[in-house]
Formats: C-alpha cells, structure tokens, sequence
C-alpha cells in the first residue's frame, strides 16, 4: 500500500492539479487560440507539463534537452501519436489508410519516405524554381491590377501560389489558382479548408466520425472529405495513365513506382503460393493516402508562413526597408519611374536566393513566432524517461512548436520580432540545437537546402568543422546512450533518407576557424559570415561520434503571476544581446519543420516557394498592413474594403490554430501593396 509509485508522473508540474472530472484540462484546449494556453502553461510550469485530456495524462514539452531525445534516432525518441492523427486519414482516403505524416515509422512508412525524398533533393527541387517563380510573377501581374487602393488579402494571395505549385511541381497537374478571378466552391482552393476545418472538429469531437449526421454542419464536413478525395483520385487516375520516364523523379513517379514494386512483389509471392492471393503491401488506397497527405502538409503551411512573414515584415519599423536594401544590393528592386523605372531590376534567379541572409532572418524569425504546424503528437510505446520523469507506456507527448519558439524559458524576449537573432546562423539551418552551448546549429535538410550548392552538398566541407577530438568512428554512441537522463540525445538526428546522412555533434575543443571553401560549380559569395565554429556540422558521411553536453536544470516552475511578470520584464540577467544569444537552453529550441527521422520530407520546397515569393512580392512591392479603423480614439476591427486589420495587435487576436496556425474568420491578413515603380 505504502509502497512508492512506479512512475514520476505526480512530480511532474502543471494544470493537472485543477483538471476537472472527466474533461480534465480540456475546455482551454477548444479554444482557437489554445496554442497561446499551451505557451502559457510552459511558461509558468517549465519544459514538461502534465495535463489531463479527458482522464488521460499527457505531457506537453518545450524542454529543449528533452526535445532533442523525443525527435532524434536513440534510445527515448518517440514514435507517432498515430491515433491522434487519424482523422487526417479519413479525409485523405475512405477508410482512413494512414500516410507519411500518420503512420508510425514502419516498413511502409520507411518505403514512401525514401522514394519520396528523392523527389525533394533540391537536385531535383531547383528544377521547379522556373515555375515557382512564373507563378509568382503571375501574382504580381494580378497584385498591379488591383492597384494599391485597395486591400488584398495575402494569405489567399499566397496560398494561391502554393496549390499551384504543389499541383505543377509534384503531379504535373495545373490547378490555375493564380489566374482565377472567381474561385467555384468546387475549387481544391475551397475544398481544402473546409476539409480542415472537418479534421479539426474530429480532433475536438471524434463522436463526429462515427455519427455526422448527429453533430451540426456533419454532413457538411463529411462531403468536404469525399470532395477532397474526389480531387486526389483524379490526381491518382492522370498518375496511373502517364507511367513515368527514366530520370522522372517527381513525387508522382516516385509513388507510382512504389505502387507497382509492392504489386509486382505481391504478385510473385503470389505465385510462390501456388496462385493464393497475396495484398500488396503498399495498396492504391495507400497511395491515394499519401497524395492527400502532400496536400495536407504543403499547401497551408507554405502558404501561411509566407503571410506570416509579411505581416511581420510590414509592421516591424526598419525591416522591410532593410529587406530591401538588400534586394537592391542584388539588382532586384524595382525602382521608381523618376529613378529609370522598372527596368532596371532584373528577374530573380535562383542563386540570388542564397544572397538572401537578412530576407532569409526574416523568414526564420516568422517560423519562429508563428510556426505554422504548431502542435505535434507523439506517444510512449514502453516507459520512458522524459527529461527526468519516468512515465508509463502509452503516455501522449504534444510537443508545441509554438511553446517552444515563444516561451521564456527558451528564448530572450520571445514576443519581439528580431531577425537579428539569425546573424551568427548559417543560412541553411533551421533547427537551433544549443547541445554544442556556443554552437549553434544542426539542420536535417541542409544537404538539400537552396541555399546550397547546385549538386545539392552542404556549402561546409563535410570534415572542415570536425576537430580531432571527435575523429570518423563507429556508430556506438549513437546506437545507446546512458538510459537516464533524456537530455543525451543520441544524434543530432536528420532528415530520414538516405540514411547515410547524419549530423555531427562535437564540444569541445573548437577547431580552429576554418575557410569555408565552397563545392558549388558556380563561384559564389560566402552564404553567411560564421562566427561560432564550435558546433555542428552536416556531413554526407557516416556519423562520427557524439560527445553529450551537460545539461541546464530544469526550468522554474512560476505562479501564473509571476511567468506572466517575467514575460512582461526580462530578469536583469538575462542575456539582453539577442543579436547573438538568441536562445538560452541546451538542446533543440527552434524546430519549425520538425527535427529528426520524422521532420519535414517537404521543407526543400516549402523554403525554395517562401524565398522566391517574398523576394519577388518584397522587390516589387512596398508593403503596408491595411489601417485601422479608428472611432472615439479607440481601434476598431471592421471587414470591407480599405483599411480593417486592427494593426499588429488585431491580426495577432485573431490568431487561430486550425490544424495550422492562421487568421480566425475570413479576414485573412489584408495589405495595400504599393507598387515601388509607381511611387
Ligand atoms: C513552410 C512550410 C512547411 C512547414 C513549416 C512544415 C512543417 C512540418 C512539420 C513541423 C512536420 C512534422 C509534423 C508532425 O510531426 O506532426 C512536417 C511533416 C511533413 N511535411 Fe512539412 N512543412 C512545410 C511544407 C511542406 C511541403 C511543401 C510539403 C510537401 C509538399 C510537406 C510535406 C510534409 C510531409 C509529407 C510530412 C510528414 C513527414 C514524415 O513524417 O515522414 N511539408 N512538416
């Protein structure tokens, strides 16, 4: 009776203490901003929370140390929530098949990862820049014609460009978004929020699945799934009848190729059992799945971090401007017509992207205030140690994107926008991994980052950064590290194939600085100046060795007060220079695409698509967030033509997580783009 608990999960702090019967700590949870909860209970409970959702205990974790172990590779990395996930499944195919982003990582999943993955090495992703950029251009044509009077909404403007792309780059199949002046409800552009907006009420209510015409608007949502499946098997269908040609790598031949290896391996076991029928492993409806799920991932995420990043832009006093001095420093700005006129900017070309490092600080800084996949699920599949607690199997694990971006405990001042705090970061990384304390840096995808060379190699010879302390060696530290403390992730992790791929971590001691030496066949300036080369580096080789770090303690647990004081006034010894000590805490604290074997198979494209919209809108535009409406001296939020964003702080009230992180209603983000030649 007196005996002690097996497990830690009474030490662990948080909003389990008031759940209430039943709904535990659910009702915040509903809300559309429930992100901004979530970051409210990191902040004043620290890196691992325990809730309650429903009678279920779960853990929220915004521990960077932690965070390192849950996405990498050794022992205490988590799998998939797949139950979570799963009302993803039935909108992509009828019977809920699962998909890259659902499923855990089994064979399948291990199958349509590596051929997919080939299909976004930015060898193959550069090819698409020509239509990325036509679209674009495009846009900019429309955005002329509307002229400056009035207000646009650049969240749909950008999310236009996505589908498009999405649709021209992976399946071939031209979606036209751009060139509609009218979008028909029968529109993909349509169907796919009403799609999400379904998946989001079954996450809230999975009653909804079993008895739609139960709930309100059910039957609504129901035929917003079969409308978008409808979509996807005309993609299957045009995919079936154009089998692709040697050299095609694009995501539909990949998958068109695993469809027919898993027949054609089906049907030899088949025959191997006398004629008995065998199921392909990897079945239509699988496919049919995995196609959805591109548009699931690709469409809005891109979408919304192009708008996110210029509302941050536009109303961030001195950096559009310093934007676009950096675009005129590369000939791209559009000049006024009294300066020579549009002429005299020249079309953007792909190289120009890498030339990009504040535009490119820009876009980080955005992903990390306003990451648009702001949640994600994982679960315990035996007890595991998480950070220091011990928890049982079956334990959910939300790792917050959102809390871990913005949370003080992970970063100085988190609620300014400062692209500054990217100066020192080399331009392909977008995971901040703090285990190398002055290092900065490990990036999944940097080998097929645009920012990298033509042949799709880290800019950084593979064992320029690597001191002889941690010498090529076996892969033992990786295999097993010390069970107890979750602070010791086994790897730096990186995107899943090839697995050959992996990320060095090292300490101490630092190399002696190193020229960067550049393997790109066309000579270019350096991506970024480096000043940490204590750190990380990306390497086509096998894994050396990691040297794990001491970890920071815990974070604090507050009163609500008091985390709420602290945000509001910094603690005096804090490190004010954010310019270069941008995040506090050991481990991963910035993540926007995930990290690890499961992070983001699309980023190659999500960061080409981002680039180029924004240095083409940036270079032709100057941008300003629609007025606000004032009345009796006070704001007022209002939707009509002209001016009705309520400034930064109204957009940011409408933030809404619905299954990304966007604007709540039909408002959108509204700007008055000012052509430069016109001004
Ligand atoms: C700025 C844009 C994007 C962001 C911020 C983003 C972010 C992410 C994140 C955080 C995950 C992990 C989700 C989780 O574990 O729940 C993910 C997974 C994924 N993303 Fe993206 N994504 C973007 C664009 C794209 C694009 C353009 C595509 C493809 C067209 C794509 C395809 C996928 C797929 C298939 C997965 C699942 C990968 C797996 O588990 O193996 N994403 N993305």
């Amino acid at each position: 009776l007196f005996s002690r608990p097996k497990y830690d999960l009474d030490k662990i702090p948080g909003p389990w203490r008031e759940a209430l019967p039943l709904l535990g700590n659910v009702l915040p949870l509903l809300r559309p901003d429930f992100h901004r909860v979530v970051l409210q209970w990191a902040d004043q409970y620290g890196g691992i929370v325990r809730g309650k959702f429903l009678w279920h205990d779960g853990l929220l974790v915004t521990d960077p140390a932690a965070l390192a172990t849950i996405c990498g590779r050794g022992e205490g990395a988590l799998d998939k929530a797949a139950a979570l996930y799963s009302p993803i499944n039935f909108m992509c195919t009828p019977h809920g098949h699962s998909n890259l982003l659902t499923s855990p990582a089994d064979e399948k999943w291990r199958a349509v990862r590596k051929a997919i993955a080939l299909s976004f090495s930015f060898g193959n992703i550069k090819k698409k820049f020509p239509i990325i950029r036509e679209r674009t251009y495009e846009l900019v044509a429309w955005l002329r014609r509307v002229g400056p009077k009035e207000s646009v909404d650049v969240d749909q403007a950008a999310l236009k460009v996505t589908l498009d792309v999405i649709g021209l780059t992976a399946f071939g199949h031209d979606y036209g978004c751009v060139r509609l002046a009218e979008v028909p409800p029968s529109h993909l552009l349509r169907v796919l929020p009403r799609a999400f907006t379904e998946v989001m009420r079954r996450i809230a209510n999975p009653l909804r699945a079993l008895l739609p015409r139960a709930f309100k608007n059910g039957p609504k949502g129901h035929q917003s799934f079969v409308d978008f499946q409808e979509h996807m098997k005309q993609l299957l269908r045009e995919m079936k009848a154009r089998p692709p040609g040697r050299g095609d790598t694009d995501i539909g031949a990949q998958l068109y190729r695993v469809l027919e290896a898993s027949r054609l391996e089906a049907e030899k076991a088949s025959k191997a059992q006398g004629g008995r029928k065998v199921v392909p492993a990897i079945t239509e409806e699988r496919i049919l799945s995995e196609i959805g799920i591109l548009f699931v991932e690709g469409f809005e995420t891109t979408g919304h971090t192009i708008s996110w990043t210029l509302f941050n832009i536009a109303t961030t006093p001195g950096v559009q401007e310093a934007a676009a001095a950096e675009l005129a420093s590369l000939g791209l700005l559009v000049r006024p017509r009294a300066e020579g006129g549009r002429v005299v900017a020249r079309e953007l070309e792909l190289d120009d992207i890498k030339r990009m490092p504040y535009i490119t600080a820009c876009v980080k800084e955005a992903m990390r205030m306003f990451p648009v996949v702001s949640v994600m699920g994982r679960i315990t599949e035996r007890p595991t140690r998480v950070g220091p607690y011990l928890v049982p199997a079956g334990t959910p694990i939300a790792t917050p994107l959102f809390a871990i971006q913005n949370t003080i405990h992970n970063w100085v001042k988190p609620e300014e926008f400062r692209p500054e705090r990217w100066r020192d970061v080399p331009l392909e990384s977008y995971v901040v991994d703090m285990r190398a304390k002055e290092g900065v840096v490990g990036d999944a995808d940097a080998r097929s980052s645009p920012a990298n060379d033509a042949k799709g190699k880290s800019p950084v010879p593979a064992a320029a950064n690597r001191p002889t302390a941690a010498p090529a060696g076996p892969v033992e530290a990786v295999a097993s590290p010390p069970p107890a403390p979750a602070s010791r992730p086994a790897v730096s992790a990186s995107a899943a194939p090839p697995p050959s791929a992996e990320c060095v971590v090292v300490s101490t001691p630092p190399p002696p600085p190193v020229e960067r030496k550049t393997t790109s066949a066309s000579p270019s300036p350096p991506l970024v100046e480096r000043k940490t080369t204590r750190s990380i580096s990306i390497t086509e080789r096998k894994v050396s060795r990691v040297v794990p770090l001491p970890t920071d303690p815990p974070a604090r647990s507050f009163s609500h007060k008091e985390s709420r004081r602290r945000r509001e006034e910094p603690e005096d010894d804090v490190d004010e220079d954010i310019s270069s000590g941008f995040a506090k805490r050991t481990g991963i604290s910035f993540m926007p695409f995930s990290e690890g074997p499961r992070s983001c198979v699309g980023q190659s494209l999500a960061k080409l698509e981002v680039m180029t919209v924004l240095a083409v809108l940036l270079s032709n535009f100057r941008i300003e967030l629609a007025e606000e409406v004032r009345a009796g001296g006070r704001a007022v939020c209002w939707y009509g033509s002209g001016g009705e964003m309520g400034g930064r702080e109204g957009v940011r009230q409408r933030e809404s997580t619905h299954l990304t992180l966007q604007t709540r209603g039909i408002r959108g983000i509204r700007m008055h783009l000012y052509p430069r030649d016109e001004e």
